[in-house]
């Protein structure tokens, strides 16, 4: 098998993922803002109106002209209400106020707002202190955004907040790009379903697990295929099928060298490899491709390389597939023991990330080693970034870390 690049540095990898992702970005749908959250947007969004949309009281209390605060203590003439909702388009003239209350429109001539606590009723007056500031408890029209502002950015991710925003500007749909559909192949004939019993030399599958959870929690609705046998007509014929109904397949295990390792003959035969073999750990035999229609990530099967690579490089090639430009966060901590790394391969370590009582993050590298080893994935909250060639990392260095819990 040649003709594909392979034995690539991890950023190789990665450029490759971003660029084919790039060449496969799905098409744009637009939606209902409700069903929006978590996708990636298609198209900027200017402001069709400003926020605030009018000036409005940031209070409850009496509208005034700030003029008429003249003395410590001013009583004024209650002209007139004015509650949150329609403009009744009362005039507030000199010695005059109008009860007001929080988000209601300024009534004309009042550019002030004493708040409820501070004034006392006296019939139709209200006593009011002088000491009021001019403007206060008024929000301006136009000072969180002006019309025309470029509010949101294609490329970026509708967090609430962002859906919440498009809401108070009165857009009802945005165009987004469509979610990848991803079909997920467990392989091995050792595999068994938990809740079945074993024979000797089974275990239990636990990547198909982990595989819809981190896909779940990237807002996506994997479909889970039945478990492919050891069989290369068998694996043909599965992912054949996945790859012409599918956006994106992902496989675990059988891409390395045994003689079981069917996945890169069929995608070689069938399709196109893209790259093979990733000089990363765990992870190294992580197998990239197309088929079809679908993009092919055939991740090893070692279940914390499994985690590792689509981390690293299989959430890059779901967020590539959407267009999101927004980079994800890069976070980096302390370490509070050192790493002695003598290969040069780029390593995923388990660790635990806390911030320190002196608000320092910091990261506690657990001393499992071996990609069997997922109880250690487990207790941990994050992957250190080790960086590529033999590193001796002293305690108290910075390292980058991937948080995921
Ligand atoms: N001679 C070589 N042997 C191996 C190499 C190599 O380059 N040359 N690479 C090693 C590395 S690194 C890894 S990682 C594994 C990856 O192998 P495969 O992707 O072919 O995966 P399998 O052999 O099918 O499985 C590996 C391991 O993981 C267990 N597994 C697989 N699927 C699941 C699952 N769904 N749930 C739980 N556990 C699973 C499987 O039983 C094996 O123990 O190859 C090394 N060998
Ligand atoms: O590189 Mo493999 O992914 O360690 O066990």
């Amino acid at each position: 098998m040649t003709g594909f690049p392979t034995g690539l540095l991890f950023d190789d990898a990665l450029a490759i993922v971003r660029e084919v992702a790039a060449q496969h970005r799905l098409e744009n749908e637009t939606l209902a803002l409700s069903r929006t959250h978590g996708r990636v947007l298609a198209a900027e969004l200017r402001a069709p109106l400003a926020l605030p949309p009018f000036d409005n009281s940031a209070m409850d209390g009496f509208a005034v002209r700030h003029a008429d605060l003249r003395d410590a203590q001013v009583s004024l003439h209650l002209a007139g209400e004015q509650y949150a909702g329609r403009a009744f388009g009362i005039q507030v003239g000199e010695g005059e106020c109008v009860r007001i209350t929080t988000g209601a429109p300024m009534p004309a001539g009042a550019d002030t707002v004493v708040i409820k606590e501070n004034a006392q009723s006296e019939g139709d007056r209200i006593v009011v202190p002088g000491e009021t500031s001019f403007g206060a408890n008024v929000r301006k029209a136009g000072e969180d955004v002006a019309v025309g502002d470029l509010v949101l950015h294609a490329g970026q991710m509708l967090t609430p907040p962002r859906v919440s925003l498009a809401a108070s500007l009165g857009v009802p749909s945005l165009a987004v790009a469509r979610k990848p559909t991803v079909a997920v192949f467990t392989s091995g004939d050792e595999l068994v379903e938990p809740g079945l019993s074993l024979a000797p030399g089974e275990i239990y599958d636990s990547n198909r697990e982990l595989l819809m959870g981190l896909l779940r929690a990237d807002g996506l609705e994997p479909t889970a295929w039945p478990r492919l046998p050891d069989d290369p007509r068998a694996v043909e014929i599965a992912l054949r099928d996945a790859a012409c109904a599918f956006d994106l397949v992902i496989t675990c295990g059988a891409v390395s060298a045994g003689e079981k390792d069917h996945i890169p003959a069929v995608l070689e035969q069938f399709g196109q490899i893209h790259f093979w073999k990733v000089r990363m750990k765990p992870g190294m035999p992580l197998l990239f491709g197309s088929m079809d229609q679908a993009r092919v990530l055939g991740l090893p099967g070692n279940p914390v390389s499994v985690f590792a690579t689509y981390l690293s490089l299989g959430r890059a090639l779901v967020d590539g597939l959407q267009g999101r430009s927004e980079p994800r966060a890069v976070e980096r901590a302390q370490l509070v023991a050192p790493i002695d790394k003598a290969h040069p391969r780029r390593e995923f370590m388990r660790a635990q990330v806390f911030c320190d009582d002196h608000g320092v993050l910091r990261a506690d590298p657990n001393p499992a080693v071996g990609s069997h080893r997922l109880r250690a994935v487990a207790d941990s909250n994050a992957l250190i970034v080790v960086p590529d060639g033999p590193q001796r990392l002293a305690a108290g260095e910075v390292v980058e870390v991937l948080r995921y819990a």
